[in-house]
């Protein structure tokens, strides 16, 4: 226990080296306005549907919260209700999870929004909805079924780290990963590890530093994802059935505790570590150099647009 604390103290002088100078005032932050990226708060009630199937045993889970899916708080906050809901109906034993966005964006990650010029009040909830969605996904009692009709990077990577299965549709403008050093900032340890325990270590590590987004056959090729659909095949909601099917046929006792075997340990660590894990990211994300960083990625990404 000695030992974690003082890695732990280890790790925030770490994280404070990185961002040099402590977020205190937003003048900055006023100077690089950015108008087209000031939502924050958004309405819970229309950013998923949840459609149960008792014959099946299969619900599946649809995210569209337009236009990419992102993580705003409010939209990791009804995933976990839909999540929890799913497991409160004991004929559900399979859940898959998805986009129903026209342009198929699986997830762009986490709401950028919520990270630039942050609501320093809202800051700490909006990280322990992250962690909570976390919680939720990878300890589910469901087996569950990432079907990956588009983009994922960085938090929409790690919505499907979290299932128990990867399908994905084979475009090479579809990429996956954890990208977030391109965006100046690191993804946190509990989701580099489910990382590292997808596509091991070296693999994990390369990745990690490049901020790598992996095109679906090289996703295939590290593990990342278990298996892609070609455009004009069998549809991967199709695939995704299947193999949940599958999945429903090993009786769910059995599939549990071998899900905790894995699993288990992980989601110990962090439930137990909630609290300074919300500070460190609190304290990192709100430097004046993370907030440049994320300020010009914004730039950058309303720029390619146009
Ligand atoms: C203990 C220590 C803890 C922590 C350590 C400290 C802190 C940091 C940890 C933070 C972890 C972060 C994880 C993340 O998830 S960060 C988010 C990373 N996401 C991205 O980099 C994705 C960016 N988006 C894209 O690359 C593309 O948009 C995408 C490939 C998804 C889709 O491309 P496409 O060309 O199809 O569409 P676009 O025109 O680019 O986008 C459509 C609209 O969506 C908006 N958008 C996209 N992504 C986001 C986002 N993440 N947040 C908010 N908005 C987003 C984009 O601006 C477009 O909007 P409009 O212009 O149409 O309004």
């Amino acid at each position: 226990m000695s030992v974690h604390v003082s890695q732990s103290a280890h790790k925030i002088q770490l994280w404070r080296r990185l961002g040099s100078v402590q977020y205190r005032d937003s003048s900055l932050l006023q100077r690089q306005h950015l108008s087209s990226f000031s939502s924050k708060a958004d309405r819970n009630d229309d950013l998923v549907t949840l459609e149960a199937s008792p014959d099946t045993g299969v619900a599946t889970l649809r995210m569209h919260r337009s236009p990419a899916n992102s993580l705003s708080m409010e939209m990791m906050q009804s995933i976990s209700g839909a999540i929890r809901k799913a497991e409160s109906d004991r004929k559900i034993q399979s859940l898959i999870l998805t986009s129903s966005l026209p342009s198929g964006i699986f997830s762009a990650g986490l709401e950028l929004t919520e990270l630039y010029q942050p609501d320093l009040a809202r800051l700490p909830k909006f990280w322990e909805s992250f962690q909570q969605l976390y919680l939720d996904l990878y300890g589910s009692r469901l087996s569950t079924i990432a079907s990956i009709g588009g983009p994922a990077p960085a938090a929409g990577c790690m919505l499907s780290l979290s299932c128990d299965y990867r399908i994905m549709t084979d475009n090479p403008k579809c990429t996956i990963g954890l990208n977030e050093s391109q965006l100046g900032i690191v993804a946190p340890p509990w989701l580099a590890q489910q990382y590292i325990d997808v596509i091991g270590n070296r693999n994990a590590e390369l990745a990690l530093l490049l901020g790598t987004l992996f095109t679906p056959q090289q996703a295939l090729t590290v593990g990342l994802v278990d298996e892609l659909v070609c455009s004009g095949d069998s549809s991967i909601d199709e695939m995704a059935q299947r193999k949940a099917a599958e999945f429903i046929r090993i009786p769910p006792k059995a599939r549990v505790a071998a899900k905790e075997l894995t699993r288990g340990t992980q989601i110990a660590k962090l439930s137990g570590n909630r609290e300074e894990d919300t500070e460190f990211f609190c304290s990192f994300v709100t430097t004046d150099t993370v907030q440049k960083t994320l300020g010009s990625y914004l730039e950058m990404l309303a720029k390619r647009k146009k």
